[in-house]
């Protein structure tokens, strides 16, 4: 059984964080575990409220899994605030964990912000040093570069900047802000384009933690990078694909497309 951890928000409509990322590894078939970095009162509406868990219990969780279940793959999520993220980056290195996917999450898709301010550098400075590939989608890579993206070329240019500070592989998505789906995989000036087409569908809450969780699912079977990437779009475009509609706002994905009704 190949066996991945997510360390991220409870999202408590189901769509996003922990819950996305735990349905995302059970249907992809991998053994998925949880440390929880906060709870949040969500919905497809917005995010009602945040409450935080402490430093000290943040590390507990980890210790606890470290020390019996070793996870092939870790998932890195929403992270609120700087010493989260201190204590995240000090328990991987001290675990020496292996294939460490973050997902840079700074706003919600429906626009509430689920990192401080000032989290941002430590960002940088301590979990992108621990990370094999980071996953930011537009708003994240232009918040990350302070650059400005409006086409391809931009993509390539603010992936390059991200390239200066971070030598693993940057997945930037174009997703929902460019008018294509074709995301970004760069690393050491080496580009390749992972295509997809753009889908008519509003509900897409909680598509970049099933897409980083199915990157982290894959690392954790045993795929190199590039193969778990173009593995984890083909997942997350048939979950977008199912064209699930539940919920007042932006509504979550059908995590369970690849079961299909003949298998239940
Ligand atoms: N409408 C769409 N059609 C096809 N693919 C899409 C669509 N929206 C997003 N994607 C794809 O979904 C994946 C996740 O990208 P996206 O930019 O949505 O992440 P995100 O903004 O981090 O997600 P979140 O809403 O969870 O914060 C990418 O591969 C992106 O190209
Ligand atoms: C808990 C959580 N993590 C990540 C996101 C990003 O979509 C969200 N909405 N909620």
């Amino acid at each position: 059984m190949h066996k991945s951890l997510t360390i991220a928000g409870s999202d408590s409509s189901g769509g996003a964080g922990i819950q996305a990322d735990l349905k995302t590894m059970t249907v992809l078939g991998v053994y998925g575990m949880s440390a929880i970095t906060a709870l949040t009162a969500q919905n497809t509406t917005g995010v009602q409220s945040i409450f935080e868990v402490t430093p000290k219990f943040l590390e507990e969780e980890l210790d606890s899994i470290f020390t019996d279940i070793f996870p092939d793959s870790v998932k890195i999520g929403m992270v609120s605030n700087a010493d989260l993220i201190r204590v995240i980056s000090k328990k991987l290195r001290e675990y020496n964990a292996k294939n460490i996917v973050v997902d840079p999450v700074m706003v919600s898709t429906s626009g509430s912000k689920l990192m401080a301010d000032g989290a941002k550098d430590t960002l940088f400075s301590e979990l992108f040093k621990v990370a094999d590939i980071i996953t930011p989608n537009i708003p994240e890579a232009e918040a990350l570069t302070g650059q400005s993206i409006k086409s391809k070329d931009d993509m390539v240019k603010v992936a390059k900047k991200i390239g200066e500070f971070f030598d693993g592989y940057i997945l930037l998505k174009g997703g929902h802000s460019i008018d294509d789906a074709d995301d970004l995989l760069y690393k050491n000036s080496e580009k390749i384009w992972i295509k997809g087409e753009h889908i008519e569908n509003p509900n897409t809450h909680g598509t970049g933690c099933t897409l980083s969780s199915a990157i982290a699912s894959y690392l954790a079977m045993g795929y190199d990078v590039p193969e778990s990437v173009h593995l984890a779009k083909e997942f997350i475009t048939g979950a977008i694909s199912a064209k699930l509609d539940l919920g007042k706002g932006r509504g979550p994905l059908n995590h369970m497309w690849k079961m299909g009704s003949e298998n239940l």
